[in-house]
């Protein structure tokens, strides 16, 4: 049972499978996984490619950064060592030492405020006055490293007296003969703005990328969000890398599983460094529009290489289809016909149809081989019995009348028994040469059994048929057959139709006219009576 449904389904689907389909299925899919694979690829290069490039654009940006920022500090202390000058010059006047200290914060935006402290810390001015800490000691990191360095320094963050996030930025204050006065300072708020903020919001970007800035201690001095300002941040990779002082980019996955792609640089004036980030995602987004429009210019170039592949396998497959109904029927007439119709354009169409026309020529020389074979009797090359039925069941389908003339040798016997039996055949094909001589082309004649022949002449009345039979009987009667002379043959004569009879019934009554005209004498023809009738009427 299993097997009859599963050879079921195998022949159902092999019904369904046609060469059109199969090369349909192919090149459609061959199409399908070669687009996949490029617009895999392509999406695969694209993505590697806008990841190496915003790691570059993070590593350029930073280093940029980092360059305007030691620029910005440079100046910043460029302009605490010009005023350093002025303000040891006039020391002893604290009227021109606040004037400069006020001048010091007020010429650029570097300092959110000054001060300068004498050598025992105290505050001799500081700018603006609104602060009020002339006067108090100052304890401060930045102070105690500017008074213990009495050099230069950048500090590291602290929260300042006014209570600020700051940094404090100082040059040494020394008179001519190189006598240590104090230090004037400013300071720059990291939480409020300052030229530090403008010069990293000036370059925050808009693409979801951002910055920040790391001192040596791994503290925030900038992030775009500024309460994480002064936060320390420990074991970020990136972090550990631009403070050891590389130049350079990595990919890191935060703990939140945020794959980011940063870009690092320091900072050569102070011992700090700038991250610029950017998440995977955001830097892919613009891959999937990209992607989108990828496959809208592609669809109707996809949709056109279908309807091609299509129109190509149907153009293939035609001539094949044509060929295999063809050799459905080979046997017909006119299939050889039918084979040069087909359109066979390409190599093995037509081949194949010449290798069938070929084919065809030599099956149907061999059919009509077999049935000349089949319907001929092979001495005299008449038509044989079966020659006969077919013949009389196509007159009779086709209601054609017709006359049968049912012919014997007189005395065949004598002429065997005398001249033997090869001399016997050889006066059976003379009268087979005779009656063809004879009859129209219409008529069609054969020989049905040892000495007897059958004339079947269509569209005839029994007179022309009697007349027809007449002059075959004189002729054979009046022809020498070497060696053995003259011989002479007996005629019945009926037709079809004929008293409702069937044309079995008709060749009988030939038959008996033919036994007729033996008894009365032989050669002669004899009309079946009733046929006789019917033409005398
Ligand atoms: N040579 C030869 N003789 C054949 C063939 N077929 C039949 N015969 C002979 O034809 C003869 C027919 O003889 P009969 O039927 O007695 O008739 P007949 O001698 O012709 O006498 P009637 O027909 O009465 O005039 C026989 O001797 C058969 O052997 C054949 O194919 N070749």
């Amino acid at each position: 049972m299993k097997f009859f449904v599963r050879s079921a389904v195998l022949s159902r689907i092999r019904s369904s499978l046609n060469l059109k389909r199969l090369i349909l299925f192919l090149a459609i899919s061959a199409t399908i996984v070669t687009f996949l694979n490029s617009f895999y690829s392509s999406y695969h290069v694209q993505k590697q490619q806008l990841k190496v490039q915003a790691l570059k654009n993070n590593s350029a940006y930073a280093a940029k950064l980092v360059s305007v920022a030691d620029s910005a500090l440079r100046l910043a202390q460029q302009q605490l060592a010009f005023s350093a000058d002025v303000i040891a010059e006039n020391f002893a006047d604290p009227h021109k030492v606040a004037h400069e200290a006020k001048r010091l914060r007020l010429q650029t935006n570097s300092f959110n405020s000054t001060v300068v402290v004498d050598k025992d810390a105290f505050i001799l001015t500081a700018s603006p006055a609104s602060l009020q800490i002339t006067g108090e000691q100052l304890n401060s990191v930045g102070a105690k490293q500017a008074l213990e360095y009495k050099k230069p320094i950048i500090s590291e963050p602290y929260i300042s007296i006014a209570n600020n996030l700051v940094i404090f930025i100082s040059h040494p204050l020394f008179t001519e003969d190189n006598q240590y006065l104090g230090y004037v300072g400013g300071t720059m708020y990291l939480k409020e703005p300052s030229i530090l903020s403008d010069i990293l919001q000036q370059h925050f970007h808009q693409d979801g990328s951002y910055l920040y800035v790391i001192d040596k201690n791994q503290r925030l001095l900038y992030h775009p969000d500024k309460q994480r300002i002064g936060e320390q941040v420990f074991g970020n990779a990136v972090i550990e890398a631009v403070l050891k002082g590389n130049r350079g980019t990595q990919e890191i996955v935060t703990d939140d599983n945020v794959i980011l792609l940063a870009g690092y640089a320091p900072l050569q004036v102070a011992p700090w460094g700038i991250v610029t980030e950017r998440s995977l995602t955001s830097t892919l987004a613009p891959l999937d529009g990209l992607m989108i429009k990828v496959l809208l210019y592609t669809a109707p170039i996809g949709l056109a290489t279908v309807i091609f592949i299509w129109v190509l396998a149907r153009l293939i497959a035609r001539p094949l289809q044509q060929l295999a109904d063809t050799a459905k029927t080979l046997e017909l007439p006119s299939t050889p016909a039918d084979l040069k119709r087909v359109r066979s354009w390409y190599f093995e169409s037509s081949a194949l149809r010449l290798a069938m026309l070929k084919g065809v020529g030599v099956l149907q020389n061999q059919i009509g081989l077999l049935k000349h074979e089949a319907q001929t009797d092979p001495l005299t090359e008449l038509n044989n019995r079966r020659s006969l039925e077919i013949h009389l069941k196509q007159l009779t389908e086709h209601h054609c009348k017709f006359s049968v003339l049912a012919i014997d040798i007189d005395h065949f016997k004598h002429v065997n028994d005398q001249f033997g039996h090869d001399i016997g055949d050889t006066v059976l094909q003379s009268l087979a040469a005779i009656i063809m001589s004879v009859i129209r082309e219409s008529d069609f004649a054969a020989r049905t059994g040892g000495e007897e022949f059958i004339i079947i002449s269509p569209n005839v009345i029994a007179s022309q048929a009697f007349q027809l039979a007449e002059r075959l009987r004189i002729k054979v009667a009046n022809t020498v057959i070497e060696p053995v002379g003259y011989i002479n043959i007996s005629i019945g004569i009926a037709g079809w139709p004929m008293a409702e009879l069937t044309v079995e019934d008709v060749l009988k009554r030939a038959d008996q006219a033919l036994y007729e005209a033996k008894k009365t004498g032989r050669n002669r023809c004899v009309l079946e009576q009733t046929y006789g009738e019917a033409a005398t009427h």
